[in-house]
Order: C-alpha cells, then sequence, then structure tokens
C-alpha cells in the first residue's frame, strides 16, 4: 500500500471558475470540483461544498476559494455536506491552507491549537494497514512495561514514509516563529530554531539525539495514555501535532485527547480536544508562556488519552525533535 498522499488526489490545480460557472456547479451540486470554492450561505450563515444538496438561492450566497475565508467572515461549517472534513490535493497544499495566524493565536492563548482535517480516509486506513509492517518501525513500545498507561506504540524507522517526512517538515516550518517567540518570552539560552526541519535535525544529532521520533499508536478497550511530556534529551521543540487515525463514535468510543496545564501555585486544569478521523491538533510539549499584568510566567503542560471504552484508536504523533 502506498503512502504516498499523492496517490488519491482529486484537485491538483482546483480550475479558476468565475461566479457564473461556480453557480451553476452548484446548481448541478458537482462533487468534481469540491474543494475548489466555497459557497458561503447568507441568510443561514454556513458555509458549503459546491456538491451540497441544500438549495440556497443565488443572491444568498457568496463564493470564497478557502475555508479560512469562510470562517473569518464569520460562516460555520454546513451540518449538511460538513465542508471541514473534505481532503483533497496535495499534503503540503492542506498544510498551507490552514488558518496559520488563527493557529498561532491559539497557541499563545490556551497552549493547542486544532489543525482541522489534514488526512484523508485514505491516508488514515494506509497508515493503520501500515501498522503491521515490521520493516517501516525501529522500535515497538508495550506502554504497560514502562507504566505509560495501556496499549503500544511503534517508532518509524528513518526514512519514514513520504506522508510523514512530509507532514513532520512542513508544519515544522509553520511552528518555527512560534517556537522562537517562545524561547524569546521565556528567556531561554538556547539557540534560535532553524527554518527548516532538516537544519534543526542536524542540531539534534549533535547532541545526540538521532533516533527519529515520529510514531503511530494503537488502543484497544480499556487502553489509556497516561498524562505525560514527550521529552528525548535536553533538545527540546516545544510543539508537537498529533492526528486520530480512527472516528470517535464510531471505530472507537471514549479515548479522549486530555491536556493539563500547570501555572505556579495554580490547581490544575484540564483541557479536552475534540479530533476527528484525520484532524490535527498542535500543543505544548513541556512549557509554555503566558503573559500576564506583572510579567510572564511559564506554564508546564502535559498530554495524554482517556480510557478507549470499546473499539479501536489509532493516532500518528509527530515530535520535532529526535530521541538519544
Ligand atoms: O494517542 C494520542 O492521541 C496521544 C498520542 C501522544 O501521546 C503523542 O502523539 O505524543
Ligand atoms: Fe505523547
Amino acid at each position: 500500500m502506498s503512502l504516498n498522499s499523492s496517490a488519491h488526489l482529486r484537485l491538483v490545480h482546483p480550475p479558476q471558475l468565475d461566479d457564473d460557472a461556480r453557480w451553476a456547479a452548484v446548481e448541478r451540486r458537482d462533487a468534481a470540483v469540491d474543494g475548489a470554492f466555497w459557497s458561503c450561505v447568507k441568510t443561514t450563515g454556513v458555509y458549503c461544498l459546491p456538491s451540497c444538496s441544500g438549495r440556497p438561492k443565488r443572491e444568498n450566497v457568496i463564493f470564497v476559494s478557502t475555508r479560512a475565508e469562510a470562517e473569518a467572515a464569520g460562516f460555520r461549517p454546513c451540518k449538511r455536506c460538513r465542508p471541514e472534513r473534505f481532503v483533497s490535493g496535495a499534503l503540503q497544499d492542506r498544510i498551507e491552507e490552514i488558518d496559520w495566524t488563527r493557529a498561532h493565536d491559539a497557541l499563545n492563548a490556551q497552549g493547542w491549537a486544532p489543525l482541522g482535517r489534514l488526512l484523508s480516509d485514505e491516508d488514515c486506513s494506509a497508515l493503520i494497514a501500515g501498522y503491521e509492517e515490521d520493516a517501516r518501525y525501529r522500535s515497538t513500545v508495550i506502554m504497560r512495561r514502562h507504566g505509560f498507561g495501556e496499549g503500544e506504540y511503534r517508532y518509524f524507522t528513518d526514512p519514514a514514509p513520504d506522508l510523514v517526512s512530509t507532514l513532520r517538515a512542513r508544519l515544522y516550518e509553520k511552528l518555527a516563529p512560534v517556537a522562537n517567540e517562545w524561547r524569546m518570552t521565556l528567556k531561554q539560552k538556547r539557540d534560535a530554531y532553524p527554518a527548516k526541519l532538516s537544519a534543526y535535525r542536524k542540531r539534534c544529532a549533535m547532541a545526540g539525539q538521532k533516533r527519529p521520533t515520529p510514531l503511530i499508536l494503537k488502543y484497544g478497550p480499556g487502553d489509556y495514555n497516561r498524562l505525560h511530556q514527550d521529552l528525548y534529551g535536553g533538545e527540546v521543540f516545544p510543539l508537537q501535532v498529533a492526528i486520530v487515525l480512527s472516528q470517535p463514535g464510531r471505530d472507537f468510543f471514549g479515548g479522549e485527547f486530555v491536556m493539563t496545564e500547570q501555572a505556579p501555585r495554580r490547581q490544575s486544569r484540564a483541557m479536552v480536544a475534540p479530533l476527528e478521523k484525520g484532524s490535527a491538533i498542535a500543543f505544548a510539549v513541556n512549557e509554555r508562556p503566558v503573559e500576564c499584568a506583572h510579567g510572564t510566567y511559564r506554564v508546564k503542560m502535559r498530554h495524554g488519552v482517556s480510557e478507549i471504552r470499546d473499539g479501536a484508536r489509532y493516532c500518528l504523533g509527530v515530535i520535532f525533535h529526535d530521541a538519544l
């Protein structure tokens, strides 16, 4: 099975349609142009795929080219056609389409940011099927043996499949500016994070951290992941990404992605991130700065997964520093 995300491309270069052609496509409910544009319905406040079964009036519809534009204008995803679930095109383009300004604001405000759907059903299935292929992995961890929880995970060997390498390299570039901002705010002595993952991995290697950290986790009924921090040595990139590969409420029940934050002299706060199949979350690995009237303080974050009550839950973890 191919893990190359271009194997199931639908629209690599969406045709540039004028508004009349867009409206004609909406009238025919043309799934072939899904992803090429989005129709926002002023009367209902939702935005839709061209193939949506809804029947808006022409005068109530405006067209936009990206979901970020629709959301910025205050429109919500339609409950019928679920435009937030739609994925197509090259993975790089999906990553570009994320509203990174909003993600950066969320990371600064709460230490985590939903990135929306990044992987297609086919991507998720390929990664899950690949879990059984020993040659892809450098090691397997049975969580109980280390007191990490119940379940297991496997670290990809180098080079990881295209999909995983692309995700890691491109997401790194988007998150490095936040990492550098946090480094400055927290007055850390470490050098600036380079713009490219390849340069950062060289730095990890100089610190003796040479083993790749992207992994797939697999949980069954009764399994869970204790609150933890993914630190693998002194070299730390302060953000990481997780992508759930199974659909909650169908493939598994329970198994929520949980985070806690510990501020100085405060009780911990718990946060739960809603994650659908294929959707990604970026979050703080260990510390993040919080600015207040008196200056800046440091908050510690941990993450884990609540008990899976039934079914199977797989997750792709993308950590940017390598391991000792
Ligand atoms: O299974 C999950 O959602 C959490 C995975 C995790 O701990 C990680 O990606 O670092
Ligand atoms: Fe983790």
